[in-house]
């Protein structure tokens, strides 16, 4: 079997030594592959995502990109071993131009940022029309759009997207995750959370729930959006893998 481009053993992780949030969790993702990271409020997903950036303690298991251990590395160091981070909020500077957000993004490495600034008009047209307004002036597909290209500046192995759907219209959720399938398709693997459990698997390829801390179902999106365990589990209530 090939190593996958993220593996996560026993993962413990939180923001306090003796509160862990992440209670051992273990999973994968593939290069290429859309993985949707689902689960109640406060099941600790946002914290795992952090817990790959560097942004958390991690009080054990082990985080390996490539067979690169991240656990111990500073954010900028995980970044430029080839991760991207978007976070849930605050994800583009809204007084700064598109071009400027978009530097911004590229600043470990600014040799190449003309031409990752290229690469993204060429990607997201949209970008290249609004250049010169600010990130403020942007709807809010827009602005996710932009947050998207601003973490591909560094060329990320594995893309992290946190609620990449968020307050959009149903329209504007297609557009984004039409973006990031696209983005996968390049050889990228996203691990992307999802509070929109039904448009979130339809756009991914497989789906963990975590719950409390820990992945209680993993499958393919296709048999985990029909499985009768998923409601359970945001329930609360036990389920097991099968
Ligand atoms: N900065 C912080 N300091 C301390 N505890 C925090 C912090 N951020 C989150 N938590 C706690 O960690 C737990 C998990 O939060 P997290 O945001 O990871 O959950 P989530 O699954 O992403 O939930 P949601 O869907 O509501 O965003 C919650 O109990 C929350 O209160």
């Amino acid at each position: 079997m090939t190593t996958p481009l993220l593996e996560i053993r026993d993962l413990v992780a939180g923001y306090h030594r003796d509160l862990p949030i992440v209670t051992g969790a273990s999973l994968s993702v593939a290069a290429a592959e859309v993985v949707a990271l689902l689960g109640p409020n406060g099941a600790g997903k946002s914290t795992l995502m952090k817990a790959v950036s560097g942004l958390v303690l991690v009080m054990g298991g082990s985080i390996r990109l490539d067979g690169t251990e991240l656990v111990g590395m500073p954010t900028h160091q995980a970044i430029a071993a080839g991760i991207g981070y978007v976070p849930q909020v605050q994800n583009v500077f809204v007084t700064l131009t598109i071009e400027e957000n978009l530097r911004a993004g590229g600043f470990a490495a600014p040799r190449t940022v003309r031409a990752r600034i290229a690469e993204a008009y060429e990607r997201f047209p949209m970008l290249a029309q609004k250049r010169r307004n600010l990130g403020g002036e942007l709807s809010g597909g827009q602005r996710q759009v932009l947050a998207i290209a601003r973490a591909l500046m560094t060329q990320p192995r594995l893309l992290l997207l946190d609620e990449p759907s968020a307050g959009l219209s149903p329209k504007a959720a297609q557009e984004v995750f039409a973006a990031v399938r696209g983005i996968a398709a390049g050889g990228v693997g996203v691990l992307m959370v999802e509070q929109n459990v039904k448009a979130g698997l339809a756009a991914s390829d497989r789906g963990i729930v975590l719950v409390q801390g820990r992945p209680v179902l993993d499958g393919p999106a296709a048999s985990l959006a029909g499985d009768p365990r998923l409601p359970r589990a945001f329930l609360g209530e036990q389920v097991f893998a099968a």
